[in-house]
């Protein structure tokens, strides 16, 4: 299968599953990524996600340019129906963790840069290499990738086309950690679950304060904050978390 997904304990697990073609995007993965994204978006019993690739050679190298055909719609209408596939459907408030175990090349580089928390292995390499096939990084890494790191370093990979190894890309924070191939799940599965423990809604309004803040001015973006602060203030999940404190107890969260 193309792509499989499982969950645990509140964290679902999304694997892209052809090794063989360096998990690159089929036409079937693209619509499977769509489904699955949209029960993650959906099923309130998720909470985190982790994106993965798997094997240890690659994470995902983006467009599989062997199996996509030519398009049968002109982009106008495609775009006018649903927008852009792939990172749309990963727009969502609840976290998602990319694990990257290999190559994030392309879209697969792209797909990361749509992710909250990137960690990575020691072999990884990251590239929007669209340049080198005569395509544009155009789902969001011309965007997104000089607002994740220094500009000058991400104009170099726009432009050069060249990938950046584990180390240079852990120095400029396009990941937060590096870790040995066979640590790397373990690692994303205990943020996932630290995460995953934290109350469900607060999470979700931490990371809609700080995506949407990004793209406002600061006072703006603490007025934006405190609004959702209030928006928490009478939750059931905050009594319970205060409670739980004051009765030195684990909170029951209930997402609402
Ligand atoms: C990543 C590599 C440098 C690895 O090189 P290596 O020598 O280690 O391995 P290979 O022998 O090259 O690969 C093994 C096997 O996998 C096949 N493979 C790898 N990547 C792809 C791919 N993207 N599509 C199809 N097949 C792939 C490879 O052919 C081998 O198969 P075999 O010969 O054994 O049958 C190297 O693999 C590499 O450079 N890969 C290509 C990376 C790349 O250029 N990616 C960009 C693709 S374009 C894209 O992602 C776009 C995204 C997008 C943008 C906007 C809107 C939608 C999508 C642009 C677009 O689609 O236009």
């Amino acid at each position: 299968m193309g792509v499989e997904f499982t969950k645990e304990d509140h964290v679902a697990y999304i694997t892209l599953n052809r090794p063989d073609a360096m998990n690159s995007l089929d036409p079937e993965s693209v619509t499977k990524l769509a489904e699955i994204w949209s029960e993650v978006q959906n099923d309130d019993d998720i909470r985190v996600s982790v994106l993965t690739g798997a094997g240890e050679k690659s994470f995902c190298t983006g467009t599989d340019m062997k199996k996509t055909p030519p398009p049968a719609e002109c982009m106008a209408s495609i775009w006018l129906r649903e927008g852009q596939p792939i990172v749309p459907h990963m727009k969502m408030w609840k976290p998602i963790i990319c694990a990257i175990n290999g190559y994030a090349v392309g879209g697969g580089m792209e797909m990361a840069l749509a992710c909250d928390l990137r960690i990575a292995s020691s072999n990884a390499k990251f590239g929007l290499t669209e340049v080198k096939v005569a395509s544009l990084a155009g789902l969001n890494g011309t965007q997104c990738m000089p607002r994740a790191i220094p500009q000058a370093v991400a104009m170099k990979m726009l432009l050069t086309g060249e990938m950046i190894d584990a180390k240079e890309a852990h120095r400029v924070g396009l990941i937060s950690d590096v870790v040995e191939p066979g640590e790397l799940m373990d690692l994303a599965k205990k943020l996932a679950l630290r995460i995953a423990s934290n109350a469900p809604l607060s999470v979700k309004a931490a990371k809609q304060a700080a995506v949407m803040g990004l793209e406002m001015p600061l006072e703006h973006g603490i007025a934006f904050s405190h609004l959702l602060w209030g928006v928490l203030r009478d939750t059931e999940d905050r009594k319970e978390g205060f409670t739980a404190f004051a009765e030195k107890r684990a909170p029951e969260w209930k997402g609402r």
